[in-house]
């Protein structure tokens, strides 16, 4: 696949403040990606540099091949054909929902913008609303009719800017799903910015996790999970604690809890102690097991128990556990461990 949007060594700054540092990324035709990081990061100013909101210092954007922002120039942000949604709607209050859609496609013949209106109205499952006002829609229908408006004249690339982030949680989810689903079926390429990891694991096929500016990995929301690159990333994204170990081969380590191979060889040295990373789906619970842990606390999800174990050093780890397995606080429990992939770091790295 080539790149439809190249991101390449983009710097920008406000006053002597460097808040997107030499920040490189690429997105093929088609492809969903999500900048995830904490609030201040730089993540809506990387979006504006693309929208061309904002100029760029050094580096250069590019849109299908085309320079849009490089260090003294760039395109109008009108001209790119970029479509943006944001966190607020931003729909026109005065219109209807047909009008609002319909708002990019003046230029249109009558009949043919009545048509595309309708057929996004049906996309994004808003059918029999266009006589409406935004303010008789809910927040998650509201926020629909602003996708439509935006994919309404057919960008090269949408920007959604924390859209979820005033609906509540439930909401954000499905609607995070369907958006997913209506961005794909119309083909379209798209970045998503959130501070929320599973509106970014639900949307998007590739996610950069941002710090400070920086882009600390761009990689599928699997290999994120699974495969963090750095010890920012493994703590940021999803849950876990990093249990001491000891390297014992290239791609063995022995933890407290028994002797593991498997580990990516990684520049560790025999003998070295290192810290590895166990998420609460690599300690599974098993009756069976020689193996116990105490119970400290636990949490009920619903189909899952979140379990804090203390091994017998006093370690604690996390455990995710079907919910018929109902322990009581302090009791053992038999444990296990089962991991895909083994992610260890240097001491201090
Ligand atoms: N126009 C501006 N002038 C000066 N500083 C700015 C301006 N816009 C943003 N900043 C600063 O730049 C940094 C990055 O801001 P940005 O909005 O890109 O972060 P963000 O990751 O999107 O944060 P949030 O999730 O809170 O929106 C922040 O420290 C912010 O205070």
């Amino acid at each position: 696949m080539s790149a439809l949007l190249e991101f390449d060594q983009v710097s920008q700054s406000y006053g002597d403040t460097r808040v997107v540092d030499a920040m490189s990324f690429q997105l093929a035709d088609g492809e969903i990606g999500c900048l995830l990081g904490s609030s201040g990061c730089g993540k809506t100013t990387v979006l504006r540099c693309i929208a061309g909101f904002e100029p760029v210092e050094s580096g250069e954007v590019r849109l299908a091949g085309e320079v849009l922002s490089r260090a003294g120039y760039a395109r109008a942000a009108h001209e790119r054909r970029i479509g943006m949604v944001f966190q607020d709607y931003a729909l026109f209050p005065h219109l209807s929902v047909s009008a609002n859609v319909g708002f990019g496609l003046r230029k249109l013949a009558r009949a043919e913008r009545e048509r595309r209106v309708a057929e996004l109205l049906e996309l994004v499952g808003l059918a029999t609303y266009g006589d409406a006002y935004p303010h008789e829609l809910s927040g998650g229908q509201q926020q629909r009719v602003s996708l439509a408006r935006a994919l309404a004249p057919r960008p090269r690339l949408i920007l959604l800017d924390e859209p979820f982030s005033n609906l509540d949680v439930d909401l954000r989810e499905r609607l995070s799903r369907e958006v997913r689903d209506i961005l794909k079926r119309e083909g379209m390429t798209a970045i998503l910015v959130t501070h929320d990891q599973h509106e970014a694991f639900a949307m998007a096929d590739k996610v950069g996790v941002m710090q400070g500016g920086r882009l600390l990995q761009w990689a599928t929301p699997y290999a994120l999970y699974h495969q963090p690159a750095t010890r920012f990333v493994a703590d940021f994204i999803g849950q876990g604690v990093f249990v001491p170990a000891t390297i014992m081969a290239p791609n063995c380590v022995k933890l407290e809890i028994g002797e593991f191979c498997g580990l990516t060889p990684n520049g560790f040295t025999v003998g070295e102690m290192v810290d590895v990373l166990l998420r609460p789906d690599d300690v599974q619970h098993d009756d069976a097991s020689p193996l116990t842990a105490r119970v400290e606390s636990k949490v009920f999800r619903g189909s899952a128990f979140h379990y804090t174990l203390t091994l017998p050093s006093g370690q604690r780890v996390l455990a995710e556990v079907p919910s018929h397995h109902n322990h009581a606080i302090g009791e053992p429990i038999g444990i296990r461990l089962e991991m895909d992939h083994l992610i260890a770091f240097h001491r201090g790295a």
